[in-house]
């Protein structure tokens, strides 16, 4: 295309918004007007789709459950019963902040909190991690530290930094189930750490879960300093925006209430039922045609700002999750989803970018730009040349050089980085999954196969119990072989084997025999008292 139609081009496909300052420019990504054809009846169904899921529909077939993420920020168009939940809500995050920060709430013994764990996965982590990373203060009236795995030594480092401060570390606990193992592990291991302080837990512990909850019932979390629901009609993926990121993100000073009207702007322009005039629908359509409605082509997030570096990982969730299924609405096998990764700009393209321009080309880019350099003014590098010029030249040399080499790109411009563009970028992408989702008519609000790797992780460990017992129960070393034969796992001898490797090597009592090259002649026993 000469560089004129492509100039014509990019006029003819640029979206602003202006309340915003809000720039999309699709003109990089490769389809026609006779893909906008094809899809214009799957548009106008889309449309539909998700004007019934924000009136209440059942939009999660499959849980029976409404998807009511686009109330939380304006309860006015919730139905009547959860409107007046979600204004409780945000009075409730707003009052327990005013006096976690005035000292009114505060740790028994001192007289302020200063700092902050978190502790969740997966919805209940990435949204808060990525909101505080682009938006926090640099000096935060609280330090916000995270715990969203159940590794050990993460913990440890954590509590270790941590030190001294942990009695004045106030604990937020977040799992919308309650029955998350990691969460619940995390949360069991920090309780541990104060009752060895001698510290009572639930005076410094904040529970954020759904009524009812295993947690909330097994933990008796209204004994707790606070508790906050998280709703049955929220998704874990799009609960950002609800108790589970507003809370910490007020207590370390991020203004909530603009990250909650940017999302609402937002879903206004989300709202509007034209290809043209609706960005999350020019998302959609770009990335059907990047991947011929099969998510042939990865999405590769390359922000040019620090401040973005963990989208990616949050927009990992938020697009896995949702997209990658295996069956559509309709039960047939479609093998659905689109990979998302990427890190930072110029970073990467000291990394990867190499390969993106000149190898494998199975992605197209997402550039995000953000038009302030720095609040304050800018020493020059060079003549008439600041760091900030150099960042926006490598962005669009990048963006150039891809296609150059025909690979598609799509190019967000944010005027800043800001609490209402952050509500905005949210916003905007949990629209354009939701559309997505109905192009290629999958249901993006359930999660079944994280379901399914939860009960293998269930099944793993009761086998691991079953052996400890066979093993304390038999005096004489096993070979594998014959544990997996006593444990009635006679096809699982590797798995057997993997689960006594682990616990030997963490000194839980077992002793292995033999040579370590060669596991089929090793032989298993229980340590006992005199051995
Ligand atoms: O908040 P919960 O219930 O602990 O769930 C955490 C995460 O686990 C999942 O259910 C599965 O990964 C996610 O959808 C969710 O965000």
């Amino acid at each position: 295309m000469t560089s004129k139609k492509l100039w014509q081009r990019y006029q003819d496909w640029l979206y602003f918004h202006d309340g915003l300052g809000f720039y999309l420019d699709i003109s990089r990504m490769f389809f026609d007007d006779e893909l906008i054809a094809k899809l214009e009846p799957k548009f106008n169904k889309a449309f539909l789709d998700m004007a019934a899921l924000e009136a209440g529909a059942l939009a999660n077939p499959d849980e029976n459950r409404m998807v009511g993420h686009y109330w939380l920020r304006n309860p006015d168009l919730a139905p009547p019963q959860f409107k007046k939940e979600i204004e409780t809500t945000l009075i409730h995050i707003d009052d327990f902040v005013r006096r976690v920060h005035h000292g009114i709430i505060h740790p028994p013994y001192e007289p302020q909190f200063t700092d902050i764990i978190s502790i969740g996965i997966g919805g209940s982590a990435l949204g808060p991690q990525f909101v505080a990373d682009a938006i926090g203060p640099d000096i935060p009236p609280l330090n916000l530290h995270f715990i969203d795995n159940t590794d050990p030594a993460g913990i440890d480092r954590i509590l270790t930094r941590l030190k001294d401060r942990l009695k004045t570390t106030l604990v937020i606990v977040i799992s919308k189930s309650g029955g998350t193992s990691e969460t619940r592990n995390g949360m069991l291991e920090v309780k541990h750490a104060y009752n060895e302080l001698g510290l009572h837990f639930p005076d410094y512990a904040v529970a954020l879960t759904m009524d009812g909850s295993k947690m909330d019932e097994e933990e008796q979390c209204d004994r707790w300093l606070a508790k906050l629901p998280i709703f049955d009609w929220v998704g874990g993926r799009t609960s950002e925006l609800s108790s589970v990121g507003l809370l910490s993100a007020a207590l370390i000073g991020i203004d909530i209430k603009s990250m909650l009207e940017g999302a609402k702007i937002m879903d206004q322009a989300t709202r509007i039922p034209e290809l043209k005039n609706n960005p999350a629908a020019l998302l959609a359509l770009s990335w059907y045609a990047a991947g011929d409605g099969k998510g042939e082509k990865d999405m590769v997030i390359l922000p040019y700002k620090d401040s973005l570096l963990l989208f990616s990982r949050y927009l990992q969730q938020l697009v896995m999750e949702s997209l990658g299924k295996e069956f559509d609405l309709d039960g047939n096998i479609v093998h659905q989803g689109i990979t998302v990764y990427g890190n930072k700009g110029s970073t990467d393209q000291h990394a990867y970018v190499q390969q993106l321009r000149e190898g494998v080309g199975n992605f197209f880019a997402t550039f995000i730009e953000v038009l302030e350099d720095r609040q304050g003014p800018s020493i020059e590098i060079e003549p008439d040349a600041m760091s900030g010029d150099f960042l926006f030249g490598c962005l669009q040399g990048t963006r150039e050089a891809l296609y150059e080499n025909g690979r598609a790109s799509l190019t967000i411009t944010l005027e800043r980085v800001d609490a209402i563009n952050i509500g905005a970028l949210i916003a905007l992408y949990e629209r354009a999954v939701g559309l997505y989702a109905s192009l290629i008519n999958v249901n993006a609000y359930h999660q079944p196969g994280v379901e399914a790797g939860k009960k293998a992780a269930t099944q793993f460990l009761a086998l691991q119990q079953l052996i400890v017992k066979v093993l304390r129960e038999t005096p004489e070393p096993l070979s594998l072989e014959s544990l997996a034969e006593k444990v009635h796992t006679p096809d699982q001898v590797e798995t057997v084997y993997k689960i006594v490797r682990h616990m030997a090597i963490n000194h839980r009592g077992l002793i292995l025999q033999g040579d370590l090259h060669k596991p089929c002649e090793i032989l298993v026993s229980y340590r006992t008292e005199s051995a």
